[in-house]
């Protein structure tokens, strides 16, 4: 019976793998016309075969102490970008803006993207991955799916040298993908965004 739940899940999961990917390609062609590049320069980066999706479930239960516990500590995404699911409107999702916590809006139904360190380095610091953390509530209990969209390990994912980004930031330089994955979780946790200085020239 658990062997028919498996493999039952594992059906879904892969159905939502796929369809997903369709949503991310667009996605980043999207993007890319957006910052006023050709639209395939980001997608030119993942194939079919060796593109990396992590999936991981992620599981707030009720706190007693939403104060002294959080559910998802600080980070960024080390991803290209990442799909997330939530079965019910239950927010705790937080970034930081302007050194303050908002809670991300986030209606039913709706899947929300997250653009990650990858696509941070990709866009030259056009697109920032923002800084984001789960808190923890009294009553209520949380279920999240996190869908991780990367290039295969082995690309070397090259900062897009124009337009220069209008807050003066980019400099960024080439780096490996699993080099860069190797470093962030080297270093993670960090008390804030750390990791992508690695990709600074
Ligand atoms: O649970 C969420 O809404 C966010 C999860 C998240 O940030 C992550 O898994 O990296
Ligand atoms: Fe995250």
């Amino acid at each position: 019976m658990l062997r028919v739940v498996a493999l039952l899940a594992m059906q879904v999961i892969e159905k939502y793998v796929n369809e997903a990917r369709n949503v991310l390609d667009e996605l980043l062609k999207a993007l890319a016309e957006a910052l006023t590049l050709e639209t395939h320069v980001f997608l030119n980066y993942f194939d079919a075969n060796n593109s990396e999706i992590n999936v991981r479930v992620n599981y707030y239960p009720p706190c007693p102490r939403p104060d002294l516990a959080l559910g998802l500590t600080p980070h960024t995404d080390a991803s290209a970008l990442t799909l997330l699911m939530q079965f019910e409107i239950t927010g705790g999702l937080q970034i930081l803006k302007d050194r303050k916590w908002l809670t991300v809006p986030w209606t039913d139904d709706a899947l929300l993207v997250n653009v990650g360190d990858l696509l941070e380095i990709m866009s030259n610091g056009r697109l920032k991955s923002p800084w984001h953390r789960v808190v923890t509530q009294l009553d209520v209990e949380r279920f999240s799916v996190a869908l991780f969209y990367n290039p295969p390990p082995w690309t070397e994912i090259e900062p897009e040298p124009e337009p220069v980004p209008v807050d003066g930031d980019g400099g960024f330089k080439k780096v490996v993908v699993s080099d860069y994955l190797q470093h962030f979780y080297e270093i993670s946790p960090t008390k804030e965004k750390q990791a992508i200085m690695y990709a600074k020239v």
